[in-house]
């Protein structure tokens, strides 16, 4: 017999309850659909680079098992079963996902599929719970993190070990799917060239230098930094707000495409002690949880303030202002730093993340959408849940936020968190030689507005 695994968010062989459950059925044909959703993003180009090397990373993985990867593009709901009459599968199977508009679409699919007699099944390869199974006794989901996080450690424990791949086979040569024979989706090169024409990776200009400097795509990169999670852990809580040292573990982007799970990261954190910094670091993989939880309710938190009385708050246009924040000159030390490390690995640290995000959105009074959807197109770790979610914390427009009157000072914020001007100088060498742009707002005048700003609103939602 032969199955399909739906390849999504979950590019890896271990630990990988939707691969398992098709290698338990006989021969594996693994499918990647470069699909176009209604009412969801096409992701951005950090994440695209990110993961035209991943999918060429798990091919070759595939390959060694004899399992073809076969690169499929359009809307799925005519890929999926034009490929079980082509491969003649008798199953497909996939791990869920949790944004509405790819939930309905999975809903849509799995009913056509069950219609014609095919076997398809979902399972939960992404998070620790799932959304449906964490609510309070009323049955409502939680809008307080401390309160779901207690609800998520008092529920069962994550899955135990399974360390090995699953056994996989794949199909004979002669079955066809997508135009092509199966030896050839097992061949490297055509592969290559089918990823190769997505146009995912940068040529004109080549801006991915610095991801490639950085990051290492893939189920084995996720590992490599799995297994230095033991270097980051004693001292994670005190260390982790230091964007100048390696204070946490960066998984972000590999738990973003699956290439690890978070039970496997929450094992290895359970393996390594108790104490304060793995306690600490676990709240963090619960504050990623209740990200997705939350878009599980709230499937608009990319579009819409949570909190809607900020629809009528007085956020300014300013192209220009926009702009400089994006590229790093604003004349702000740290924020410029965070900028250009983020221009330039695709990734920032999360302290510096709290205040690139309150400058925009309180120091300039630019809506936070805008950051969001910069942070998008750049960041390699951009998720559906997470990005829009901080981005709403930081601003104070979401669930269990910030409130916006916290205004966060970045020199302040230098001073206590890059003491010695490290991290800022790394980033930004010419800091000290004059060669800065002028500060684009004064922090305390600004502060102010944007307090302003805040208790007018407070003062119409009292009327
Ligand atoms: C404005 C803003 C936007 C953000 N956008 C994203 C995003 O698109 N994707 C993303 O994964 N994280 C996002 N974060 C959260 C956080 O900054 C990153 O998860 C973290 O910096 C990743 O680095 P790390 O893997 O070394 O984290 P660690 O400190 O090692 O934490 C371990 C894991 O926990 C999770 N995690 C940690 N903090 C958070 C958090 N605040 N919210 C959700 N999950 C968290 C991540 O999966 C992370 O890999 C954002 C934060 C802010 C303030």
């Amino acid at each position: 017999m032969t199955a399909i695994w739906w390849v999504r968010d979950d590019l890896r062989l271990h630990d990988n309850p939707a691969l398992a459950a098709a290698a338990a059925a006989g021969d594996v044909i693994a499918v990647h659909v470069d699909e176009r959703i209604d009412g969801v993003r096409a992701a951005g180009g950090a994440s695209r680079w990110w993961l035209h090397h991943s999918l060429r990373r798990l091919g070759d993985s595939l390959r060694e098992h004899g399992v073809p990867l076969v690169l499929a593009d359009g809307d799925p709901e005519q890929v999926i079963p034009q490929l079980v009459r082509e491969t003649g599968a008798e199953q497909v199977q996939w791990n869920r996902r949790y944004h509405r508009p790819r939930r309905d679409l999975d809903a849509r699919l799995k009913s056509a599929l069950r219609a014609q007699g095919v076997r398809a099944e979902s399972s939960d390869g992404f998070l620790l719970h799932e959304p449906w199974t964490i609510a309070t006794q009323k049955g409502e989901p939680y809008r307080v993190y401390s309160a779901f996080a207690r609800a998520c450690r008092d529920a069962a424990p994550p899955r135990p070990d399974d360390a090995a791949a699953p056994n996989l086979s794949g199909p004979a040569d002669e079955v066809h799917a997508a135009g092509h024979a199966m030896a050839q989706w097992r061949r490297a090169e055509h592969l290559e060239e089918i990823l190769d024409r997505r146009g995912w990776v940068p040529t004109a200009p080549d801006w991915a230098e610095g991801l490639r400097e950085t990051w290492t795509p893939g189920e084995a990169g996720a590992w490599d930094r799995l297994d230095a999670l033991e270097d980051v852990l004693d001292d994670y809580a005190r260390h982790r707000d230091r964007p100048a040292l390696q204070g946490t573990s960066r998984l972000s982007p590999h738990l973003r495409f699956g290439e690890i799970s978070p039970h496997q990261v929450w094992r290895r954190s359970r393996e390594l002690g108790p104490g304060e910094g793995p306690e600490t670091f676990r709240d963090e993989l619960l504050w990623r949880e209740f990200a997705w939880h939350r878009l599980f309710h709230l499937p608009e938190l990319a579009t819409r303030n949570v909190r809607s009385q900020f629809d009528a708050f007085d956020w300014r246009e300013d192209e220009d202002d926009l702009r400089a924040w994006q590229r790093g000159r604003t004349g702000i030390d740290l924020v410029d730093a965070g900028m250009r490390q983020l221009w330039r690995t695709g990734w920032m640290h999360n302290r510096v993340r709290l205040v690139v995000g309150s400058f925009l959105t309180k120091n300039l009074r630019l809506h936070w959408r805008h950051g969001e959807e910069w942070f998008w197109d750049t960041l390699v770790d951009a998720d559906e849940a997470a990005n829009p979610f901080n981005w709403q914390w930081v601003a104070g427009t979401g669930d269990d936020a910030a409130p916006y009157f916290r205004v966060f000072n970045p020199e302040r914020q230098q001073e206590r968190f890059d003491p010695e001007g490290e991290y800022v100088r790394s980033w930004l060498p010419e800091v000290g030689t004059g060669d800065r742009p002028a500060p684009l707002v004064d922090l305390r005048a600004s502060r102010r507005d944007a307090l302003a700003a805040h208790q007018r609103l407070s003062g119409q939602a009292d009327e």
